[in-house]
């Protein structure tokens, strides 16, 4: 075994993973510290789960590897997969058992000794409060304590790592809650990778997030670094009377310098009324004339205009939305599932 010494909990180097001739990650690095709550932040098909699945030694890494607890993912595929709890996207439960004898099945699985099964299944379901659930045939439990009995099979073996995989997809914003404070009171204790499509679960839960898009990564940092990063980028907002939001598209398109980062109906009632957001890397000064003069000049209305900050929100917009060109492999990917094994 190679145990490597270092400060993160995760290290990934270089990461590729191609199925067939579709390149679905391409060279992505990131590190995560111990006890940290990184948020991987992409839209669907980005490449979160095909990235997770490495890290969890359940898929081959095409080029490049990574350390988990300092433990190389090709060379101690072994060693890795018992250091990490992982949480997939569909969770396989039994639901013909109870709460408490899936745990002890799962624990068994994970190779904790017989002697400290019965302790560490009693940890999760407390860290879980699935007490008053333990009993309880696991297809009779809500979508909610499901998702917990997902979470508790990822603790069971108390990994230092732990990965979740879009942990609160199809729950009610009560659950979601509940959950989302869960995984908060894991961290610390456990470092924790959360992959996810929606925004607020990063801003909410996470210390800090990679954002990746088409398979790469785009950006990475605390949410307020990131906010900070892109305060560089120059943004204005404008409030617009148009006949449509093609005719003000049209009438930007002589800017090149300016990107649309929103375009929107102001409101349902106010017809022909546009909120439309902005952005450029020069100063809002040396192109906001031109703005007004391409608007005004194609007969609209130019009711408001201000600088503005970009929110968390907008950079993630701005990073997932960009042009594909110059981005080939990880636009398309093939109509068939290429089997892992062949993918390999
Ligand atoms: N076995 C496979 N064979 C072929 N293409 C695949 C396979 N698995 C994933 N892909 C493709 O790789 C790309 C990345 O998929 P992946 O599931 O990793 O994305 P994701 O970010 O997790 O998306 P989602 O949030 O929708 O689950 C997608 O275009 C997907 O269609």
């Amino acid at each position: 075994m190679t145990v490597l010494g270092s400060a993160s909990a995760i290290e990934v180097e270089h990461l590729s993973k191609t199925y067939g001739t579709f390149t679905a990650i391409r060279d992505i690095s990131f590190q995560v510290n111990a006890g940290e709550i990184m948020g991987f932040l992409g839209p669907n098909g980005a490449g979160k789960t095909t990235s997770m699945r490495i890290l969890t030694g359940f898929l081959p890494a095409s080029e490049g590897t990574a350390r988990v607890a300092g433990f190389d993912i090709n060379q101690d595929s072994m060693a890795v997969r018992q250091r990490i709890g992982y949480l997939p996207e569909n969770p396989p439960l039994y639901t013909e058992m109870t709460v408490e004898g899936y745990l002890h099945f799962v624990a068994q699985l994970k190779r904790v000794s017989p002697g400290d099964r019965a302790t560490q299944v009693n940890r999760a379901i407390q860290r879980c409060s699935l007490e008053e659930k333990r009993h309880t045939l696991i297809r009779k439990l809500s979508k909610g304590f499901k998702q917990r009995v997902g979470i508790a099979q990822a603790l069971v073996h108390d990994p230092p790592v732990i990965i979740l995989d879009e942990p609160t997809v199809g729950l009610d914003p009560k659950q979601i809650i509940e959950v989302r404070n869960l995984i908060k009171s894991l961290a610390g204790e456990h470092t924790i990778i959360l992959s996810t499509h929606i925004l607020p679960e990063v801003s909410m839960t996470c210390d800090r997030v990679v954002i990746i898009n088409r398979g790469q990564v785009a950006a990475i940092g605390t949410p307020s670094e990131l906010t900070a990063q892109f305060q560089g980028q120059h943004q204005a907002h404008l409030h617009i009377g148009a006949a449509s939001e093609t005719a003000i598209r049209t009438a930007l398109e002589r800017i090149p310098q300016v990107q649309i980062l929103s375009l929107e109906p102001r409101t349902a009632v106010e017809s022909q009324r546009w909120q439309l957001q902005l952005s450029s890397s020069t100063p809002v000064d040396t192109w906001i004339p031109e703005v007004a003069k391409a608007l005004i000049q194609s007969d609209m209305a130019l009711y408001e205009i201000g600088r503005s900050q970009a929110s968390l929100e907008e950079i993630f917009l701005q990073l997932t939305t960009q042009e594909r060109s110059g981005q080939e492999g990880s636009d398309s990917a093939p109509d068939s599932e290429i089997p892992e094994e062949a993918a390999a």
